[in-house]
């Protein structure tokens, strides 16, 4: 979404990042193996977390960062009330978010809002949710 995001405190992604570790090894995900957490810190001070849960029928596996943003938005944030994203795997490289969470990430949270992409060996890259997935879909949001 366009607009400016809340100003946040930088050392609130370091928060982040922990809490989006500690989320991982949470993870449901028996098919894969492939355990991912992530966390996300709303304009109120709130932090949700997220792992990734996978099923038998593989088309509905959810990723971490849906989990924390969806589990944000079911205790009541809204559109636009989130001010940054961590999100954490085993990768030797910073992990990528697949392409429905970019999606979801450019519907829910304002183009500015910074995603912290992290792994294990504590390398980090911090980008943000435009630069993720630039020219994204929305729909016009009914007044
Ligand atoms: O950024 C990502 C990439 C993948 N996964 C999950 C989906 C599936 O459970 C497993 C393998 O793709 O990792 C995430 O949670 N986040
Ligand atoms: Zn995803």
């Amino acid at each position: 979404m366009p607009a400016t995001p809340a100003a946040f405190d930088p050392s609130s992604l370091h928060d982040l990042m922990s809490l989006a570790r500690r989320a991982r090894e949470l993870a449901y995900a028996p098919y894969s193996r492939f355990q991912v957490g992530a966390a996300v810190l709303t304009r109120d001070g709130r932090q949700f977390s997220g792992c990734n849960v996978e099923n038998a029928a593989y088309g509905l596996c959810n990723c971490a960062e849906r989990t924390a943003l969806f589990s944000a938005i079911a205790a009541g944030c809204r559109r636009g009330d989130f001010v940054a994203l961590a999100v954490i795997a085993d990768t030797p490289d910073p992990v990528s978010p697949c392409g429905a969470c970019r999606q979801v990430m450019s519907e829910l949270c304002h183009d500015a809002m910074p995603v912290l992409l992290g792994n294990l060996h504590g390398d980090t890259e911090q980008t943000s949710v435009a630069a993720l997935l630039p020219g994204s879909f929305q729909l016009p949001m009914p007044a």
